[in-house]
Protein backbone atom coordinates (compact mmCIF):
# COMPACT_ATOMS: atom_id res chain seq x y z
CA UNK A 1 0.00 0.00 0.00
CA UNK A 2 1.70 3.39 -0.94
CA UNK A 3 1.73 6.02 1.64
CA UNK A 4 -0.80 8.76 1.71
CA UNK A 5 -0.41 12.06 0.12
CA UNK A 6 0.33 14.74 2.11
CA UNK A 7 0.01 18.44 0.86
CA UNK A 8 3.18 19.38 2.72
CA UNK A 9 5.46 16.67 0.86
CA UNK A 10 5.12 18.01 -2.59
CA UNK A 11 2.08 20.40 -2.92
CA UNK A 12 2.53 22.75 -5.74
CA UNK A 13 3.66 26.10 -4.22
CA UNK A 14 1.13 27.93 -2.33
CA UNK A 15 1.11 30.91 -4.85
CA UNK A 16 -1.55 30.20 -7.26
CA UNK A 17 0.70 29.12 -10.88
CA UNK A 18 0.58 31.20 -13.71
CA UNK A 19 -1.16 29.55 -16.44
CA UNK A 20 0.98 29.20 -19.19
CA UNK A 21 0.71 29.41 -22.92
CA UNK A 22 -0.93 26.30 -25.06
CA UNK A 23 0.64 26.10 -28.44
CA UNK A 24 -0.75 26.59 -31.25
CA UNK A 25 -0.93 26.00 -35.25
CA UNK A 26 0.39 22.33 -34.88
CA UNK A 27 -1.62 21.10 -37.86
CA UNK A 28 -2.25 21.87 -42.17
CA UNK A 29 -5.67 22.08 -42.92
CA UNK A 30 -8.64 21.40 -41.19
CA UNK A 31 -8.46 19.04 -37.76
CA UNK A 32 -9.58 15.57 -38.19
CA UNK A 33 -8.48 12.25 -38.22
CA UNK A 34 -4.84 11.57 -39.42
CA UNK A 35 -4.46 15.64 -40.17
CA UNK A 36 -0.82 16.41 -41.01
CA UNK A 37 1.17 18.13 -38.62
CA UNK A 38 3.51 21.05 -39.48
CA UNK A 39 6.72 19.21 -37.43
CA UNK A 40 5.57 15.76 -36.38
CA UNK A 41 7.95 13.64 -34.10
CA UNK A 42 6.06 10.22 -35.34
CA UNK A 43 4.36 9.30 -38.25
CA UNK A 44 2.27 6.47 -38.04
CA UNK A 45 1.17 4.34 -41.22
CA UNK A 46 -1.28 1.50 -41.46
CA UNK A 47 -0.85 0.22 -38.22
CA UNK A 48 -3.03 -2.79 -36.79
CA UNK A 49 -2.20 -5.04 -34.03
CA UNK A 50 -5.16 -8.18 -33.59
CA UNK A 51 -5.74 -10.03 -30.75
CA UNK A 52 -7.47 -13.19 -31.91
CA UNK A 53 -10.26 -11.67 -33.72
CA UNK A 54 -10.07 -8.81 -32.17
CA UNK A 55 -8.91 -5.72 -33.96
CA UNK A 56 -7.45 -3.43 -30.79
CA UNK A 57 -5.43 -1.18 -33.37
CA UNK A 58 -6.36 -0.04 -36.37
CA UNK A 59 -4.62 3.54 -37.29
CA UNK A 60 -4.28 4.44 -40.84
CA UNK A 61 -2.20 7.73 -40.29
CA UNK A 62 -1.35 9.60 -37.20
CA UNK A 63 0.98 12.38 -36.57
CA UNK A 64 2.41 13.76 -33.38
CA UNK A 65 3.40 16.97 -33.29
CA UNK A 66 6.81 17.97 -31.84
CA UNK A 67 7.06 20.40 -28.77
CA UNK A 68 3.92 20.51 -28.00
CA UNK A 69 1.72 18.09 -25.52
CA UNK A 70 -0.63 15.84 -27.17
CA UNK A 71 -3.02 13.31 -25.02
CA UNK A 72 -4.04 10.31 -26.11
CA UNK A 73 -8.24 9.52 -25.12
CA UNK A 74 -10.93 7.29 -25.64
CA UNK A 75 -12.97 4.83 -23.20
CA UNK A 76 -11.80 1.63 -22.16
CA UNK A 77 -10.75 -0.86 -24.79
CA UNK A 78 -10.26 1.43 -27.74
CA UNK A 79 -6.78 0.80 -27.56
CA UNK A 80 -4.76 3.88 -26.40
CA UNK A 81 -2.13 1.38 -24.76
CA UNK A 82 -1.55 -1.57 -27.13
CA UNK A 83 -1.09 1.91 -29.48
CA UNK A 84 1.30 2.79 -26.74
CA UNK A 85 3.14 -0.79 -26.66
CA UNK A 86 3.09 -0.60 -30.09
CA UNK A 87 5.41 2.82 -30.41
CA UNK A 88 7.79 1.93 -27.72
CA UNK A 89 8.43 -1.64 -29.05
CA UNK A 90 7.17 -3.26 -26.34
CA UNK A 91 4.66 -5.32 -28.56
CA UNK A 92 4.66 -5.72 -32.72
CA UNK A 93 2.21 -4.82 -34.45
CA UNK A 94 0.65 -7.62 -37.66
CA UNK A 95 1.38 -4.80 -40.36
CA UNK A 96 2.16 -1.48 -40.22
CA UNK A 97 4.95 0.90 -40.11
CA UNK A 98 5.75 4.16 -38.30
CA UNK A 99 8.86 6.97 -37.89
CA UNK A 100 10.03 8.69 -34.85
CA UNK A 101 12.25 11.60 -35.42
CA UNK A 102 12.37 10.87 -39.01
CA UNK A 103 13.58 7.10 -38.36
CA UNK A 104 12.08 3.64 -38.81
CA UNK A 105 11.47 2.34 -35.78
CA UNK A 106 9.22 -0.80 -36.93
CA UNK A 107 10.49 -4.06 -35.63
CA UNK A 108 13.21 -1.72 -33.22
CA UNK A 109 13.07 -3.31 -29.79
CA UNK A 110 12.04 -0.78 -26.57
CA UNK A 111 15.85 -1.01 -25.72
CA UNK A 112 16.90 0.93 -28.55
CA UNK A 113 13.69 2.86 -28.92
CA UNK A 114 14.71 4.45 -25.08
CA UNK A 115 18.07 5.09 -26.60
CA UNK A 116 16.94 6.90 -29.45
CA UNK A 117 15.40 9.22 -27.11
CA UNK A 118 11.52 8.26 -27.12
CA UNK A 119 11.24 6.69 -23.38
CA UNK A 120 8.08 6.20 -21.88
CA UNK A 121 7.09 5.72 -17.86
CA UNK A 122 6.61 2.42 -15.96
CA UNK A 123 4.38 2.01 -13.15
CA UNK A 124 6.70 1.18 -10.49
CA UNK A 125 6.83 -2.80 -9.91
CA UNK A 126 6.57 -4.90 -6.92
CA UNK A 127 10.26 -5.55 -7.49
CA UNK A 128 11.45 -2.06 -8.29
CA UNK A 129 9.89 -1.07 -5.47
CA UNK A 130 12.24 -3.19 -3.36
CA UNK A 131 15.17 -0.71 -4.49
CA UNK A 132 15.87 2.56 -3.33
CA UNK A 133 14.60 5.61 -5.10
CA UNK A 134 18.00 6.90 -6.06
CA UNK A 135 18.58 2.98 -7.85
CA UNK A 136 15.60 3.13 -9.48
CA UNK A 137 16.84 6.94 -11.10
CA UNK A 138 20.02 4.73 -12.10
CA UNK A 139 18.24 2.31 -13.88
CA UNK A 140 16.35 4.64 -16.07
CA UNK A 141 19.82 5.89 -17.50
CA UNK A 142 20.24 4.07 -20.74
CA UNK A 143 23.74 3.61 -22.97
CA UNK A 144 25.60 3.36 -19.35
CA UNK A 145 29.33 2.08 -20.07
CA UNK A 146 28.94 -0.91 -18.06
CA UNK A 147 26.80 -2.41 -20.95
CA UNK A 148 29.93 -2.15 -23.27
CA UNK A 149 31.88 -5.36 -22.51
CA UNK A 150 35.44 -3.74 -23.09
CA UNK A 151 34.47 -0.34 -21.07
CA UNK A 152 33.01 -2.16 -18.67
CA UNK A 153 36.29 -3.88 -17.68
CA UNK A 154 37.68 -0.54 -16.56
CA UNK A 155 36.63 0.23 -13.07
CA UNK A 156 38.08 4.01 -13.17
CA UNK A 157 35.62 4.46 -16.36
CA UNK A 158 32.24 2.82 -14.60
CA UNK A 159 32.88 4.43 -11.47
CA UNK A 160 33.12 7.95 -13.25
CA UNK A 161 30.43 7.07 -14.56
CA UNK A 162 28.39 6.14 -11.84
CA UNK A 163 29.36 8.92 -9.44
CA UNK A 164 27.65 11.42 -13.18
CA UNK A 165 25.03 9.21 -12.95
CA UNK A 166 24.47 9.83 -9.42
CA UNK A 167 25.01 13.46 -10.05
CA UNK A 168 22.21 13.48 -12.67
CA UNK A 169 19.48 11.29 -10.32
CA UNK A 170 20.07 13.74 -7.34
CA UNK A 171 19.51 16.49 -9.81
CA UNK A 172 16.42 15.55 -10.70
CA UNK A 173 15.10 14.28 -7.64
CA UNK A 174 15.76 17.93 -5.81
CA UNK A 175 13.67 19.03 -8.76
CA UNK A 176 10.63 16.57 -8.20
CA UNK A 177 11.10 16.95 -4.33
CA UNK A 178 12.19 13.38 -4.29
CA UNK A 179 16.10 14.12 -2.80
CA UNK A 180 15.23 13.60 0.76
CA UNK A 181 13.71 10.23 0.03
CA UNK A 182 16.68 9.19 -2.09
CA UNK A 183 17.80 6.40 0.28
CA UNK A 184 14.49 5.39 0.98
CA UNK A 185 12.85 2.14 -0.75
CA UNK A 186 10.93 3.27 -3.71
CA UNK A 187 7.74 1.24 -2.23
CA UNK A 188 7.23 3.59 0.80
CA UNK A 189 6.52 6.13 -1.53
CA UNK A 190 3.16 7.61 -1.79
CA UNK A 191 0.83 7.20 -4.35
CA UNK A 192 1.58 10.85 -6.21
CA UNK A 193 5.49 10.46 -5.12
CA UNK A 194 5.86 7.34 -6.59
CA UNK A 195 4.14 9.10 -9.85
CA UNK A 196 7.08 11.63 -9.72
CA UNK A 197 9.73 8.85 -9.41
CA UNK A 198 8.25 7.29 -12.50
CA UNK A 199 8.84 10.39 -14.41
CA UNK A 200 11.87 11.96 -12.86
CA UNK A 201 13.12 8.40 -13.86
CA UNK A 202 12.47 8.32 -17.47
CA UNK A 203 14.11 11.91 -17.79
CA UNK A 204 17.28 9.90 -16.49
CA UNK A 205 18.03 9.48 -20.67
CA UNK A 206 17.55 12.33 -21.46
CA UNK A 207 14.27 11.92 -23.92
CA UNK A 208 13.20 13.70 -26.70
CA UNK A 209 9.68 12.37 -26.20
CA UNK A 210 8.20 11.24 -23.08
CA UNK A 211 5.69 8.96 -23.11
CA UNK A 212 3.21 8.98 -19.61
CA UNK A 213 0.66 6.09 -19.45
CA UNK A 214 -2.20 7.53 -16.99
CA UNK A 215 -0.07 10.41 -14.98
CA UNK A 216 -2.74 11.03 -12.85
CA UNK A 217 -4.07 7.04 -12.08
CA UNK A 218 -3.94 7.29 -8.30
CA UNK A 219 -2.77 10.64 -7.26
CA UNK A 220 -3.98 12.61 -4.28
CA UNK A 221 -5.65 15.96 -5.67
CA UNK A 222 -3.21 17.55 -3.03
CA UNK A 223 -0.26 16.31 -5.44
CA UNK A 224 -2.37 17.15 -8.93
CA UNK A 225 -0.87 20.14 -9.43
CA UNK A 226 2.52 19.53 -8.66
CA UNK A 227 2.76 17.05 -10.99
CA UNK A 228 0.68 19.29 -14.14
CA UNK A 229 3.21 21.56 -13.05
CA UNK A 230 5.94 19.15 -14.00
CA UNK A 231 4.24 17.91 -16.92
CA UNK A 232 4.62 21.50 -18.68
CA UNK A 233 8.18 21.95 -17.76
CA UNK A 234 9.14 19.25 -19.78
CA UNK A 235 7.57 21.02 -22.82
CA UNK A 236 9.36 24.31 -21.72
CA UNK A 237 12.42 22.15 -21.45
CA UNK A 238 12.09 21.64 -25.45
CA UNK A 239 10.51 17.73 -24.42
CA UNK A 240 7.73 16.48 -26.86
CA UNK A 241 4.82 15.04 -24.20
CA UNK A 242 2.41 12.44 -25.19
CA UNK A 243 0.05 10.97 -22.39
CA UNK A 244 -2.97 8.27 -21.94
CA UNK A 245 -5.23 9.89 -19.31
CA UNK A 246 -9.07 9.44 -18.80
CA UNK A 247 -9.00 12.37 -16.12
CA UNK A 248 -10.76 14.61 -19.13
CA UNK A 249 -9.67 18.17 -16.36
CA UNK A 250 -6.13 17.02 -16.97
CA UNK A 251 -6.44 17.04 -20.48
CA UNK A 252 -8.12 20.02 -20.74
CA UNK A 253 -5.70 22.15 -18.54
CA UNK A 254 -2.30 20.95 -20.12
CA UNK A 255 -3.14 19.05 -23.29
CA UNK A 256 -2.32 21.32 -26.68
CA UNK A 257 -3.97 18.64 -29.06
CA UNK A 258 -5.95 15.69 -28.41
CA UNK A 259 -6.29 12.26 -30.49
CA UNK A 260 -9.48 10.66 -29.56
CA UNK A 261 -9.48 6.46 -29.88
CA UNK A 262 -12.41 4.19 -30.42
CA UNK A 263 -12.38 0.57 -31.15
CA UNK A 264 -8.64 0.48 -32.22
CA UNK A 265 -9.77 3.74 -34.81
CA UNK A 266 -8.41 7.45 -34.33
CA UNK A 267 -12.20 9.15 -34.32
CA UNK A 268 -11.31 12.60 -33.73
CA UNK A 269 -7.97 14.95 -33.28
CA UNK A 270 -7.77 18.83 -32.62
CA UNK A 271 -7.41 21.00 -29.89
CA UNK A 272 -9.15 20.49 -26.65
CA UNK A 273 -11.68 22.87 -26.59
CA UNK A 274 -12.79 21.52 -30.06
CA UNK A 275 -12.14 17.80 -29.78
CA UNK A 276 -14.54 18.14 -26.68
CA UNK A 277 -17.31 19.57 -28.39
CA UNK A 278 -17.22 17.33 -31.38
CA UNK A 279 -20.41 14.86 -31.31
CA UNK A 280 -17.97 11.84 -32.46
CA UNK A 281 -15.93 11.96 -29.36
CA UNK A 282 -19.34 12.15 -27.08
CA UNK A 283 -20.65 9.02 -29.45
CA UNK A 284 -17.45 7.35 -29.09
CA UNK A 285 -18.10 7.32 -25.28
CA UNK A 286 -21.43 6.21 -24.82
CA UNK A 287 -20.79 4.16 -27.96
CA UNK A 288 -19.10 1.88 -24.97
CA UNK A 289 -22.01 2.45 -22.94
CA UNK A 290 -24.98 1.02 -25.40
CA UNK A 291 -26.40 -0.85 -22.29
CA UNK A 292 -26.48 2.25 -19.82
CA UNK A 293 -28.87 5.06 -19.87
CA UNK A 294 -26.93 8.57 -19.99
CA UNK A 295 -28.37 9.51 -17.10
CA UNK A 296 -26.61 6.68 -15.79
CA UNK A 297 -23.31 7.26 -17.04
CA UNK A 298 -23.19 10.94 -15.90
CA UNK A 299 -24.26 9.99 -12.92
CA UNK A 300 -27.68 12.37 -13.07
CA UNK A 301 -29.74 8.48 -12.20
CA UNK A 302 -28.86 6.06 -9.88
CA UNK A 303 -26.76 2.47 -11.57
CA UNK A 304 -29.10 -0.30 -11.51
CA UNK A 305 -27.27 -2.69 -9.18
CA UNK A 306 -24.89 -4.84 -10.12
CA UNK A 307 -23.69 -1.95 -12.39
CA UNK A 308 -20.02 -0.79 -12.54
CA UNK A 309 -18.37 2.57 -12.93
CA UNK A 310 -15.64 2.26 -15.49
CA UNK A 311 -13.18 5.05 -16.16
CA UNK A 312 -15.26 5.09 -19.61
CA UNK A 313 -18.08 6.68 -17.24
CA UNK A 314 -15.78 8.57 -15.29
CA UNK A 315 -14.30 10.11 -18.41
CA UNK A 316 -17.56 10.86 -20.07
CA UNK A 317 -18.62 12.60 -17.37
CA UNK A 318 -15.69 14.34 -16.74
CA UNK A 319 -15.99 15.66 -20.72
CA UNK A 320 -19.70 16.41 -20.16
CA UNK A 321 -18.77 18.63 -17.44
CA UNK A 322 -15.59 20.33 -18.93
CA UNK A 323 -18.00 20.91 -22.01
CA UNK A 324 -20.73 22.80 -19.42
CA UNK A 325 -17.59 24.65 -18.36
CA UNK A 326 -16.33 26.06 -21.31
CA UNK A 327 -19.90 26.70 -22.26
CA UNK A 328 -20.37 28.84 -18.93
CA UNK A 329 -16.84 30.60 -19.74
CA UNK A 330 -18.65 31.47 -23.64
CA UNK A 331 -21.08 32.72 -22.05
CA UNK A 332 -19.48 35.15 -19.56
CA UNK A 333 -17.13 36.29 -22.21
CA UNK A 334 -19.73 37.41 -24.59
CA UNK A 335 -21.86 39.22 -21.49
N1 LIG B 1 -2.53 -9.08 -24.64
C1 LIG B 1 -3.81 -9.02 -25.02
N2 LIG B 1 -4.49 -10.15 -25.35
C2 LIG B 1 -5.79 -10.09 -25.75
N3 LIG B 1 -6.50 -8.94 -25.87
C3 LIG B 1 -5.88 -7.80 -25.55
C4 LIG B 1 -4.52 -7.77 -25.10
N4 LIG B 1 -4.16 -6.48 -24.87
C5 LIG B 1 -5.26 -5.74 -25.13
N5 LIG B 1 -6.28 -6.53 -25.54
C6 LIG B 1 -7.62 -6.08 -25.95
O1 LIG B 1 -7.44 -5.06 -26.90
C7 LIG B 1 -8.40 -4.02 -26.72
C8 LIG B 1 -7.69 -2.70 -26.50
O2 LIG B 1 -7.09 -2.72 -25.22
P1 LIG B 1 -6.22 -1.53 -24.63
O3 LIG B 1 -5.74 -1.96 -23.29
O4 LIG B 1 -5.21 -1.12 -25.62
O5 LIG B 1 -7.32 -0.38 -24.49
P2 LIG B 1 -7.21 1.00 -23.68
O6 LIG B 1 -7.80 2.05 -24.56
O7 LIG B 1 -5.83 1.21 -23.21
O8 LIG B 1 -8.19 0.73 -22.48
P3 LIG B 1 -8.14 1.25 -20.95
O9 LIG B 1 -8.47 2.71 -21.00
O10 LIG B 1 -9.20 0.45 -20.30
O11 LIG B 1 -6.76 0.98 -20.42
C9 LIG B 1 -9.27 -4.44 -25.55
O12 LIG B 1 -10.43 -5.06 -26.05
C10 LIG B 1 -8.40 -5.43 -24.81
O13 LIG B 1 -9.18 -6.38 -24.12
Amino acid sequence: MPAPDTPETNAAPPTASTPRAKTTGLHVGDAAPGVAKVDPIIVADGVRRTFGGLTAVDVDHLEIPRGAITALIGPNGAGKTTLFNLLTGFDRPNEGSWTFDGKSLSGVPAFKVARMGQVRTFQLTKALGLLTVLENMKLGATGQRGERFWQSLIPAMWRKQDTELETRAMELLTKFKLDAKAGDFAASLSGGQRKLLEMARALMSDPKLVMLDEPMAGVNPALTQSLLEHILDLKEEGMTVLFVEHDMHMVRHIADWVVVMAEGRVVAEGDPYSVMQDPAVIDAYLGAHQELDLGVVTGRVPAPEGAESSASAEALEDLLEEIQAEQAADEEETK
